[in-house]
């Protein structure tokens, strides 16, 4: 069991999909402390999980190995200044999963040099299959990469990048695709009723579907493209609607779509710049 003593900064969606999984992968709640403003989160993740909570974003920090930065990047600048003063120097290992804001103006904002892990995860790490994106400044250790790296294992599948560039992709890709594949779920689901199913039905079988689709393509030693092939019968059904999904231009809308999503991450990180 670990028992690494890590502080979340920010008690929302990420931080608590983050603390499931490091408890389902057996860290000690008591080792745990999460600060957040709002009362009725923090009550709710102390029942859920028995992990600490409290509303002091500094006390929480300056008793952690570890701080996870959590918040919304808009409200990076102000909360980072305010931690300031409150860091053990040298520096803990300090955490950030917030979107577009670069590992320059955290270090600026949070004053002197500090080892810092970027992440990128997604909220599939609540169930422990999360996707999760790393990369690490020239101030953290091998050891301290490593500690990022099994405490983010804990959500699912890690995988380091070259540049920190590359994470605004990641942001864009598995960052943000769960809400693809659940939208894709939601057309499929809204089509199957238009066909007549029923609701409980049509729900059902559009989520199975994904299920099994993406437990095939993790299983398999097969590529998504010869999987397609697979469930695509020369003259029959899939090619059909296949052929609608392309026609109607399936692959650049997504493309367009990821594209959009990494130049929003971008934008984010020049609003949100260093400190000078
Ligand atoms: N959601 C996702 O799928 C992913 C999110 N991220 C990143 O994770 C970060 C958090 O996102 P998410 O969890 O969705 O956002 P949430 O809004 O759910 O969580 C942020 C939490 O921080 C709280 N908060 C606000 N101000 C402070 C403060 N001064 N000190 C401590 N806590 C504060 C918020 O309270 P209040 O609501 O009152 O403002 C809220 O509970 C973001 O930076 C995002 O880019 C990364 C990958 C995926
Ligand atoms: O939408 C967002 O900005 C965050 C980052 C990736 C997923 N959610």
């Amino acid at each position: 069991m670990s028992q690494t003593r890590i502080a979340f900064i920010g008690g929302g969606n990420m931080a608590r999909s983050l603390v499931a999984g490091l408890i389902a992968d057996d860290h000690e709640p008591g080792a745990l402390t999460v600060s957040d403003p709002v009362a009725e989160v923090r009550s709710r993740l102390a029942e859920t999980y028995g992990v600490h909570t409290t509303d002091d974003n500094a006390a929480a920090a300056a008793a952690a190995e570890v701080i996870v930065l959590a918040v919304k990047p808009q409200a990076a600048p102000e909360v980072c200044r305010a931690l300031a003063p409150h860091l053990q120097r040298p520096a803990p290992l300090v955490i950030s999963v917030m979107a577009g804001v670069t590992e320059a103006a955290i270090c600026s904002w949070l004053g002197g040099e500090t080892p810092l892990v970027r992440s990128m995860p997604n909220t599939p790490v609540l169930v422990q299959s999360g996707a999760i994106g790393l990369h690490a400044n020239a101030a953290a250790t091998a050891a301290q990469r490593n500690l990022a790296e099994e405490i983010l294992r804990a959500g699912g599948l890690t995988r380091w990048v070259d540049t920190e560039a590359d994470l605004d992709a990641v942001t864009a890709v598995s960052g943000s695709g769960p809400a693809y594949f659940f939208l894709f779920m939601e057309a499929l689901e809204q089509a199957a009723t238009a066909e007549g199913l029923d609701a409980d039905t049509a729900r059902l079988l559009a989520i199975q579907t994904a299920l099994g689709a993406a437990r095939m393509a993790v299983e398999s030693d097969e590529s998504p493209a010869e999987l397609r092939r697979r469930v695509t019968s020369p003259g029959g059904t899939t090619e059909r609607a296949l052929g609608t999904l392309t026609d109607g231009g399936l692959e650049p809308l997504l493309a367009r779509a990821v594209a959009a999503a990494r130049a929003r991450a971008q934008e984010l990180s020049q609003l949100l710049g260093a400190d000078a």
